[in-house]
């Protein structure tokens, strides 16, 4: 039977990247989406922009919204400090599959946890199923339909501080305008551009950095 991308890509991997070695990973996703098939990864050239982000943050707790394949996963895990753990939530059964053993070659198992399910279920019950309290950083990367609402929700259940850094990927291609217009002109959001490109495209996208103010 036919191959899916996300399984093509998981080959790629497996036959290109070094186990253990999270940049070679990251490298072998990027090359076969460069020259085989795109993919929606947030990419190297925003990927360079989330890296300076978590290293600015340094977070000891990060939420990922839509893991796909575990790229931004992969990417955000190897510049985390030794006990800091990502939770990273998917809908898809079919490519949480692929992204744990995407996060597996590149030995990252300890630091993710690869959770199924629709957001608006899972934040409210993040609490009491793993313990955490507020995070330090949040990834948005799922539907972009869902970026408002699933932030109020995150506020609602107490799981921002004064300091959470919120990280949206797509906000102009395929765009999220009324998740940019709240961070933008709530009180509670400082809110920041950072223009770049649709990944391995030329067509214009960025990502949205906002600071919780409490
Ligand atoms: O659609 C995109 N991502 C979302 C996937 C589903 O996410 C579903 N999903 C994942 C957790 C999760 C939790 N709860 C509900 C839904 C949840 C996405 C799309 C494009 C894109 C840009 C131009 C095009 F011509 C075509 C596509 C680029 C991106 O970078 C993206 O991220
Ligand atoms: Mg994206």
């Amino acid at each position: 039977t036919q191959s899916t991308r996300p399984q093509r890509l998981l080959h790629a991997v497996q036959k290109n990247a070094t186990k253990g070695d999270p940049r070679s990973v990251v490298k072998a996703i990027d090359n076969f989406c460069r020259q085989k098939e795109w993919a929606m990864n947030v990419g190297d050239e925003k990927g360079c922009i989330l890296d300076s982000v978590v290293s600015e943050v340094n977070p000891v707790t990060v939420l990922e919204l839509g893991t796909y394949c575990g790229y931004s996963t992969v990417r955000i895990a190897s510049l985390l400090p030794p006990r800091a753990k990502i939770i990273t939530l998917e809908f898809n059964p079919d490519y949480a599959k692929i992204a744990r053993q995407v996060i597996a070659w590149a030995g990252l198992e300890d630091k993710i946890q690869v959770v199924e399910g629709p957001s608006g279920e899972w934040i409210p019950k993040m609490k009491e199923q793993f313990g955490v309290k507020t995070f330090d950083l949040v990834f948005l990367d799922h539907w972009k339909d869902r970026y408002l609402p699933d932030t109020k929700l995150l506020e609602d259940c107490g799981l921002l501080r004064k300091g959470t850094i919120l990280l949206a990927d797509n906000v102009i291609c395929p765009g999220t305008p009324d998740y940019l217009e709240y961070v933008r002109n709530s009180p509670r959001y400082k809110s920041q551009y950072f223009k770049s490109h649709l990944e391995y495209t030329k067509a214009e996208d960025g990502l949205e950095k906002s600071v919780f103010l409490g």
